[in-house]
């Protein structure tokens, strides 16, 4: 059991090893977490879908269905969503989605966004776990949750790579929130 967890205290300061900070990007002020170098080396990237997988298990959270944020989150949703045999639905930026969509407006570091999913992807009282690679201010999840409440989804969790916690983030998010690395 001891071995087991060190192995997964392991695996998670490794992955943290693999996102690099960019200052000022992309925009003066912003430290920027990289995610990017993760999917460089198989092995990582291998060991953070799979830790995201086994938080899911040992939770013992039913899922239905995995919601991936674009567009980060589109690089472990489906993923986790295979591994879980489970459905993934995509929240996409306005304007990418066709038929019937339900949006959100938002504000992100640094920006603004409206997000949008499909009307019909998700049924009342699904069991819902939105994934995204990283919260900062929480925004992007809490539209995410937003969209989904309109939906009449049950969300089960917010997920995410790495949380950064000086941005109290989680603050804005209804639901459970867990997150491999805190940064
Ligand atoms: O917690 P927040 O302050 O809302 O920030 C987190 C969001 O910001 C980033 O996405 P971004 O909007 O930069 O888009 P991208 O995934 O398309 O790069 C990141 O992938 C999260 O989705
Ligand atoms: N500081 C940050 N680093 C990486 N992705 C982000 N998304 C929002 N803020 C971010």
């Amino acid at each position: 059991m001891a071995e087991n967890v060190e192995s997964k205290q392991a695996r998670i300061d490794r992955l943290k090893a693999n996102i690099p900070t960019v200052p000022d990007f992309p925009k003066p002020g912003i430290l920027f977490w990289d995610i990017m170098p993760i999917m460089q080396n198989p092995e990582v990237f291998s060991d953070s879908v799979a830790l995201l997988e086994e938080h899911v298990k040992e939770s013992g959270i039913k899922v239905d269905v995995v919601v991936g944020l674009e567009a980060r989150g589109f690089l472990f949703g489906p993923l986790l969503a295979l591994r879980l045999n489970c459905a993934f639905v995509p929240v996409r930026k306005a304007g990418k989605l066709p038929g019937e969509t339900v949006k959100c407006s938002y504000t992100l570091e640094y920006g603004k966004d409206t997000v949008e999913v499909q009307k019909n992807s998700i049924k009342p009282n699904q069991n819902v776990l939105i994934v995204d690679d990283l919260i900062a201010t929480g925004g992007t999840m809490a539209s995410a949750c937003q969209l989904m409440e309109s939906m009449q989804a049950n969300i089960v969790e917010c997920l995410a790579v790495v949380e950064l916690d000086d941005l109290k983030g989680r603050d804005k998010i209804k639901y459970p929130v867990h997150s491999l690395i805190h940064c």
